[in-house]
């Protein structure tokens, strides 16, 4: 039964691979639906951070409220929900997915079905969304649209015959897009009159307001003064707003079942209500939650230190700011011997660990050193004891190990049968283990078990190079299995630098080594002496370069002459002295703690 008060709601999002042109189309259906006066149009309206419309990626989920008059006069409101396009913001795709009754999937028809399609055609399935199959890009003059939607078909299962075709880039198709979303997309469920029932499934902090969360209300109605709780946790808080996105946010009166929106309730912690949990009314609460609610888990650890020791309280503060904005985002004080008091922080992947260091540096204007990010690794002690580390400088010596455990995930990739050889090959040096190999025509569907350590660094660009950019990719976390893993610490001028120390297998400790320790002489600036750089196992040299004596004196080069050139070397000098770290007489730059980022094997 559909409530006349929401029979001409449409909730949906799109979601396709990194690239197949998600914000374009976006963009085109606001323009469409005249959301985009010209003086404010700017290209990528929905990516709102800076630094997403820098990347080019979708970081959060931005909804917004449209009007679509159909040519019989009926009005419909489009609530469109943006999805995140990296595969760190998986969870985040899964939440926004639950705020809606269907989704455009984009095919690129140039490039077709890739890992992320799948991937996400799947989150879409697993959520009973109706799916619009869009193949997007038929300007291209490359572009196979029919070829496209049968893979739809061949893969995926969704009929050839459903796809519209459609450009984001000239606009091509879109109007069919808007009548299939009235057409295809039911208006949502629930009853407006039972006890509250919403979905947080994105938030952000406003200095003013507090939390200002993002909710798809399920059942029930919603309005200023009521009191509302966390499923999970229990605390209440009192609305002050509620209202829609244009995608500004507008005050409104309620939101009814059936309505996205966003709520304000001078909530001051961003962990206190959390994306994927379920608001309900304190009086009179929903008996069920809306199901599998998990806060997000950082997977990925870095310590994250100031150059400038003087710097520990400012990168605190700065910290605590974006934690305020990011509820996946996590830190703790840390000390190392070497670097002095920093932080370790957690993050739900690379990108995820890359953005929140730019925007240290950036905003905060701060120099920072970055440890190489590492995985939680769980470890057994002979005595029993089990404990979760994700600092490589805390890991223990061996003969206290019983036994050690890393996260796996599954890994699904996509590529041409051309590449099948060299890639297996690839994953086999990570340590993978096939599941499953499918045909789909002249593509494979790869499905591996991999230890998540073995494709943090390069893997993705590894995957791309060796298929010459053809092979696509995409994970989920399983879980942890055993792993014979050692520690090698790196010495430096024959002092062993703890924020240096990495986690590897045992068959793949004397490559590593070997690798950083070269790198390592390679970047670290030339001294008066010769600096050894050793790579040690439990007190056994495994690889060892040397940093050749002789010091660069940049001033030698002006000939006692220009005094402000002088001046100016020197202030470079200076710096590219801010990132380093000196131990002793010798400098270690920021790049060197990297330097198992860049192996290559
Ligand atoms: N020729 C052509 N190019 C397009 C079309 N749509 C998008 N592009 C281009 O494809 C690239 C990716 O487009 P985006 O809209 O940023 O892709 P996206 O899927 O939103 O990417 P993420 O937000 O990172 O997931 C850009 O260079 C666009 O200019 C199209 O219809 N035709």
């Amino acid at each position: 039964m559909t409530d006349s008060r929401t029979s001409h709601i449409r909730n949906f999002s799109i979601i396709a691979h990194v690239d197949h042109g998600k914000s374009t189309l976006a963009d085109r259906i606001l323009e469409n639906l005249g959301a985009m006066g010209e003086r404010d149009k700017r290209d990528q309206t929905l990516d709102t951070l800076e630094l997403e419309r820098e990347r080019g990626i979708t970081i959060k989920s931005t909804p917004i409220r449209l009007q679509y008059t159909r040519a019989d006069g009926e009005k419909y409101t489009f609530n469109l929900i943006d999805t995140p396009g990296h595969v760190d913001f998986n969870y985040e795709v899964s939440r926004s997915l639950a705020a809606c009754e269907g989704v455009l999937l984009l095919v690129d028809a140039s490039q077709g079905v890739e890992a992320q399609t799948i991937v996400n055609a799947y989150l879409a399935i697993d959520s009973n969304l109706e799916i619009i199959p869009v193949v997007n890009k038929i300007d291209l003059p490359a572009a196979d649209p029919e070829g496209a939607a049968q893979e739809l078909e061949d893969v995926i299962g969704i009929p050839a015959e459903d796809a519209v075709f459609a450009s984001g880039k000239t606009g091509v198709g879109v109007p069919n897009i808007l009548e299939a979303i009235v057409e295809r997309i039911p208006p949502p469920a629930g009853d407006p009159d039972a006890p509250l029932k919403a979905l947080i499934f994105d938030s952000f902090y406003d200095a003013y307001q507090g939390v200002i969360l993002f909710i798809r209300v399920l059942e029930g109605t919603l309005k200023p003064k009521d009191k509302i709780m966390m499923f999970s946790n229990g605390k209440s808080f009192d609305v002050d707003k509620v209202g829609t996105f244009s995608p500004a946010l507008v005050v409104g009166d309620e939101l009814i079942a059936g309505s996205v929106g966003w709520v304000a309730a001078s909530i001051k912690d961003i962990h206190d209500a959390q994306v994927g949990d379920t608001i309900t009314g304190k009086e009179n609460p929903t008996t069920e939650p809306f199901p599998g609610f998990k806060p997000a888990q950082p997977v990925v650890f870095s310590g994250l230190y100031p150059t400038d020791t003087e710097d520990y309280r400012k990168l605190r503060e700065a910290l605590e700011k974006l934690k305020l904005n990011d509820a996946a985002f996590s830190f703790e004080p840390e000390t190392s011997e070497a670097l002095g008091f920093g932080f370790r922080c957690g993050f739900l992947g690379l990108l995820h660990a890359e953005i929140i260091q730019e925007r240290l540096e950036r905003e905060y204007d701060l120099d920072l050193i970055a440890t190489a990010p590492a995985v939680v690794y769980r470890v057994t002690l002979t005595n029993g004891e089990v404990f979760e580390t994700q600092n490589p400088a805390e890991f223990p010596t061996r003969d206290r190990i019983q036994l050690v455990e890393e996260p796996y995930i599954k890994l699904s990739i996509m590529l041409p049968e051309d590449y099948v050889g060299t890639v297996m090959q690839l994953l086999q040096e990570r340590r993978g283990v096939m599941q499953t190999m499918n045909y789909i025509g002249k593509r494979v569907e790869l499905l591996y078990e991999v230890p998540f350590a073995e494709i943090l660094y390069d893997f993705h660009d590894r995957l791309k190079s060796i298929s010459r950019g053809y092979a696509s990719m995409d994970y989920e976390q399983i879980g942890y299995r055993d792993g014979d893993l050692r520690k090698v610490d790196i010495m430096v001028n024959n002092e062993v630098i703890d924020a240096l120390a990495v986690i590897v297998h045992e068959t793949k400790t004397y490559g590593l080594g070997r690798k950083i320790v070269d790198k390592m002489a390679e970047v670290i600036p030339r001294q008066m002496f010769p600096v050894p750089v050793q790579a040690v196992i439990g007190g056994k040299i495994i690889a060892r370069a040397t940093v050749k004596a002789y010091r660069k004196d940049v001033l030698a080069k002006c000939y006692g002459g220009d005094i402000t050139r002088k001046k100016k070397l020197l202030e470079k000098q200076k710096k590219g002295r801010a990132r380093m770290k000196q131990f002793g007489t010798v400098e270690v730059p920021q790049e060197a703690f990297l330097a198992v980022l860049s192996t290559e094997e």
